[in-house]
């Protein structure tokens, strides 16, 4: 079974160096490397010719390996290298490669592989390598990346050239970063992971797979499932969306705790006004706010009776702004979960002393700092927790649509509710909201999306 570990350019290059201290030369990883992609290749080039660009380094060594394994499949193959390998591996690949090389050729056969750098890209693809990138950009033929795309940078995903748009890219060995890392992820089409034999068990960061969730036990009753309670603050609509995200993703009662009347409210939806008379309702499991709380003194004495209360809290929007380290002291911070958006995270990351810029450092550090959950949304959505950051496929484009991260926060909250756990409410979240996107009909609405949550709920039981 593929692995789901995601890798750092440093944690990659320890991982290969510890397999071959333990006996596997480069030479054999990189032809486990290469036969592996080669096998995906000819699967996607179904005999029609096929050209493979090469790099210096060792990912266009997998380039030589590939195209051997067609050549000697009796495929029509040629290889394009701007230049000469320079690492002793890809020399030999090279060396052991008798098919038709060239320096420069114009693209024209229907699939091409690209090999020119993986993740030992350290600067601008310039010159050659971009007018070789510009030109597969342009082309309409069948791309796929080896390991990342040649003007990727494996760690952040940022862009150092001429980006074409693949069909399909080809993880060796393990995922890194990158594959889930917008601007590049955008990029990649399909992704495959080729297994190379390293271990990876104790690696840390790792890629989320479907969660499983459960029905709610037979003898249970609306309290045991879990009980909400959202609390609204100067806005009514954003709470209102939350709590009717909450109602359809476990959770047995929702409460809305809201000074407003919200005539259009479902009349399933509890609506409470005295707040501390709710959360001092020992039956409350969790507690969400932020969404319509406001950002004047009214909205942060409500933001610190929820932390007040003990309860494990998802705030978000209002509630992130609003947010400082002196409000968590006596806090028991592995019970709260922050669901910022960008903007939101360089808020948090300013009022808590956080000075790094990538989305992913930030909130890995975010979590460092203050031992809280952060979930950092976007079209790449990174979670990071105590054991590690965890990555999610793509989720659809029409999620970027006015409340949908109130949405988002009503299904971190209502599984919170069910089971108490940060991390786990997060990783189902995501995977929910992905899902009721997929099953909403395009150009839907926030409202629409949460009603969209009841079939997506049936695809992880
Ligand atoms: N090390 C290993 O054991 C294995 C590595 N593998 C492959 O090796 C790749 C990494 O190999 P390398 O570390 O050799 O790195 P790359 O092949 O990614 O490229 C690095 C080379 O390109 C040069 N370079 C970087 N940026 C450049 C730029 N913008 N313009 C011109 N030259 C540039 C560097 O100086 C270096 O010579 C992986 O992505 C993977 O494809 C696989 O074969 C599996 C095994
Ligand atoms: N292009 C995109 N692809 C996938 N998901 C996206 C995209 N844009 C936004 N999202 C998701 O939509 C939600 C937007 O949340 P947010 O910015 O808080 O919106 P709002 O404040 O309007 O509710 C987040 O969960 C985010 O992950
Ligand atoms: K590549």
């Amino acid at each position: 079974m593929n692995s789901t570990a995601v890798l750092s350019v440093e944690a990659m290059r320890a991982a290969e160096q510890a397999a071959m201290n333990a006996g596997i030369s480069e030479w054999e990883l990189m032809q486990r490397a290469g036969q592996g992609a080669a096998r995906w290749v000819m699967r996607m080039a179904a005999g029609r010719p096929v050209t493979v660009l090469c790099g210096p380094g060792n990912n266009g060594g997998d380039g030589y390996v590939i195209a051997g394994c067609l050549h000697a499949k009796g495929y029509k193959v040629r290889v394009i290298a701007p230049v000469e390998p320079k690492s002793e591996t890809a020399r030999k690949a090279r060396a052991a490669f008798d098919g038709e090389v060239m320096g420069r050729a114009a693209l024209t056969d229907p699939v091409v592989v690209d090999c020119l750098f993986g993740y030992g890209l350290s600067r601008n693809a310039k010159g050659e390598f971009a007018n070789l990138l510009e030109e597969l950009a342009a082309s309409d033929c069948y791309k796929i990346a080896i390991d990342v795309p040649s003007s990727v940078e494996s760690d952040s995903g940022s862009v150092l050239g001429p980006l074409p748009r693949y069909n399909l890219t080809l993880a060796l060995g393990a995922w890194k970063q990158a594959h889930f890392l917008m601007p590049a992820m955008a990029s990649m089409g399909a992704l495959r992971c080729v297994p190379i034999g390293l271990a990876l068990n104790d690696a840390s960061d790792q890629s989320t797979t479907a969660p499983r969730l459960t029905a709610p036990a037979a003898d249970s009753h609306k309290y045991r499932r879990g009980l909400l309670a959202v609390v609204a603050g100067s806005m009514p609509g954003a709470p209102l969306l939350s709590a009717e995200a909450a109602m359809h993703a476990g959770a047995g009662y929702v409460k809305l705790v809201s000074d407003h009347s919200h005539p259009d409210a479902p009349a399933d939806l509890v609506i409470e006004q005295d707040l501390d008379a709710v959360l001092e309702d020992e039956r409350i499991s969790a507690v969400l706010t932020g969404p319509g709380l406001g950002r004047d003194d009214e909205a942060r004495k409500r933001l610190s009776r929820v932390l007040g209360s003990g309860r494990p809290c998802v705030l978000d929007a209002d509630a992130l702004h609003l947010l400082r380290p002196d409000m968590l002291k006596g806090a028991d911070v592995t019970k709260l979960c922050l669901t910022p958006h960008e903007g939101e995270l360089a808020t948090l990351c300013e009022s808590f002393g956080v000075t790094l810029q990538s989305k992913l450092d930030r909130a890995r550090r975010l979590h460092d700092v203050t031992g809280m959950t952060v979930l950092a949304k976007g079209p790449d959505t990174v979670l990071a927790d105590r054991e590690g950051m965890r990555f999610f496929p793509r989720g659809s484009s029409w999620l970027s649509v006015a409340g949908s991260g109130d949405v988002l926060a009503g299904i971190v909250a209502s599984r919170l509710a069910v089971h108490s756990d940060t991390m786990r409410a997060c990783e189902e979240a995501v995977w929910l909201h992905h899902e009721a996107a997929r099953r909403a009909a395009p150009a839907f609405s926030a409202s629409d999306l949460a009603c969209a949550l009841i079939p997506a709920m049936a695809s992880f039981l």
